[in-house]
């Protein structure tokens, strides 16, 4: 029996361990965008730190300072930084990932609650933070724990890099990469981030492109206060309607973007990066059934792929200050906030897209005649990620994709955003790798979240062998 093999059923006999720990992570509500939640993001590091402590892995946390949140100083979550093993004649794996989630509440849709591990009858394992990023975080720890219990040498030195704060922007985050380049992070030689999704349920992915993310709060104040529609409608100009009107000018039901010179900026398309769509294992039904509804915009694969990961779109995400709930309020809202993101993709600037669309906002308002007051503000705003998807980081992972799963991976980009990938690979000069453990129905952000079983359980051997194949590039 080889050294993986031994692992490899070590990971199956333990899995129902594997299962119980993800659950006491999930039941952690460490949600990064809410300030009543930042309590419960700090216990989700401390749950790491402890199994950090367990394993030998030697830590520092560091603390980012504060950050506004809705009108008050909060103080940012720690960055985990972790270090296992410190062998010169070791290659250095920098292995990132994030513990915070997504808000999630049970009148949101979900079939369970959202803060409690519920595994169904076909092995899928749902809650908040399942699949992002909760379930390969921990992978990483597992696999320390595999090899210690078993006895086998880690064939690499392991560095940790866990945040709190991806899902809101990756407060400090940036600041302490450049800090640590040639501190902590020195003697990396690859970076491994398990934060996405296979493109579909069977065939596991290498992923080496992500799109960036400006995202924008629009806000209309009119009255000092919320007024009777009975009383003042048609009297005063109204947030509300201006605020639509402005956010219906953003993008076209078709999803292009409205905004003027906003794809002035996108890389063209060549035939070579054409060619590489061809005979990638993506089918539009499986498409649709991860959407959930026939409600997709293209009719071909090649054009969806296209427009999640080498064309930007602009989302609208929701409103502040709206009235939302039951019953018939007859109110004027005072004052709304629209919030919206424009997924960004190479050659775009997140400087040069403000620029157009704080521009463009400001002469739509202009248009309304309204004595609104109108003001944009970009929240948080990152570059596209690309990278060269050769070298020994990635055929290592090829080879452990083989090794696990007995199929060669697709080499795929994704159109959500990991800002450190980028900043990663700027900072510390060397190869950035995704390695995704989920599947592409799992559904992270969106009601229902899991991960299946058999990703989480085959993810933890994926990375484990992934470890080894690199340490004999
Ligand atoms: N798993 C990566 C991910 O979900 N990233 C978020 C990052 C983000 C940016 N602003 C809010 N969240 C994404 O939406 O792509
Ligand atoms: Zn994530
Ligand atoms: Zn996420």
């Amino acid at each position: 029996m080889t050294q993986l093999d031994s692992i490899f059923s070590h990971v199956d006999q333990n899995s129902a361990d594997y299962v119980r720990r993800l659950g006491e992570a999930v039941a952690i509500k460490s949600v990064s965008g809410d300030a009543h939640h930042r309590p419960e993001v700090v216990k989700m590091a401390n749950y790491i730190i402890s199994w950090m402590d367990k394993l030998g892995v030697s830590h520092t946390s560091h603390d980012p300072g504060f950050q506004e949140l809705d009108g008050s100083q909060v103080k940012l979550p720690p960055i985990i930084l972790g270090t296992y093993g410190t062998d010169p004649a070791k290659k250095t794996v920098l292995v990132y990932g994030h513990y915070d989630v997504q808000p999630a509440l049970k009148s949101d849709g979900w079939t369970s609650d959202p803060f409690t591990l519920v595994e169904d009858e076909q092995g899928r394992l749902f809650g908040r933070g399942s699949t992002d990023d909760k379930a390969p975080i921990l992978s990483w720890l597992w696999v320390i724990e595999a090899h210690q219990k078993l006895g086998v040498d880690l064939p690499v030195n392991i560095k940790m890099c866990f945040e709190g704060m991806e899902e809101s922007g990756s407060e400090g985050l940036d600041e302490l990469i450049v800090q640590e380049a040639k501190g902590y992070f020195k003697g990396t030689d690859y970076v491994c981030i398990s934060d996405n999704y296979w493109l579909g349920k069977t065939r596991p992915c290498l992923t080496y492109g992500l799109r960036g993310i400006a995202y924008y709060k629009l806000t209309i104040a009119g009255p000092a206060k919320d007024l009777h529609s009975g009383v003042f409608g048609g009297t005063v100009h109204e947030p509300m309607t201006d605020l639509f009107a402005i956010m219906s000018k953003l993008v076209a039901p078709d999803g292009k973007i409205l905004v003027p010179g906003i794809y002035d900026q996108v890389r063209p398309l060549t035939d070579k990066e054409r060619g590489t769509y061809n005979g990638i294992d993506f089918a539009l039904p499986d498409y649709e059934g991860a959407v959930g509804g026939k409600v997709v915009i293209q009719d071909n694969e090649h054009e969806v792929l296209m427009s999640r990961w080498r064309y930007p779109s602009l989302s609208l995400h929701g409103i502040e200050g709206a009235f939302y709930s039951a019953g018939a309020k007859t109110v004027i809202p005072a004052k709304v906030t629209g919030k919206f993101s424009i997924r960004l993709v190479p050659d775009m600037d997140p400087a040069e897209v403000h620029r157009l669309v704080s521009t463009f906002i400001a002469s739509e308002h202009a248009k309304l005649n309204s004595k609104t007051v109108c003001t944009v503000e970009p929240l948080h705003g990152a570059r596209a990620w690309l990278a060269d998807p050769e070298g020994p980081s990635y055929a290592a992972a090829s080879k452990a994709v083989q090794r696990v799963f007995g199929v060669k991976p697709d080499l795929t980009r994704e159109g959500g955003s990991i800002p450190v990938t980028l900043t990663f690979q700027e900072n510390l000069g060397v190869s950035v790798l995704l390695l995704p453990m989920g599947a592409a129905d799992d559904g992270a952000h969106s009601i229902n979240e899991k991960i299946d079983k058999k990703n989480y359980i085959e993810g933890i051997k994926l990375l484990a062998t992934y470890l080894h194949e690199v340490a004999s590039a």
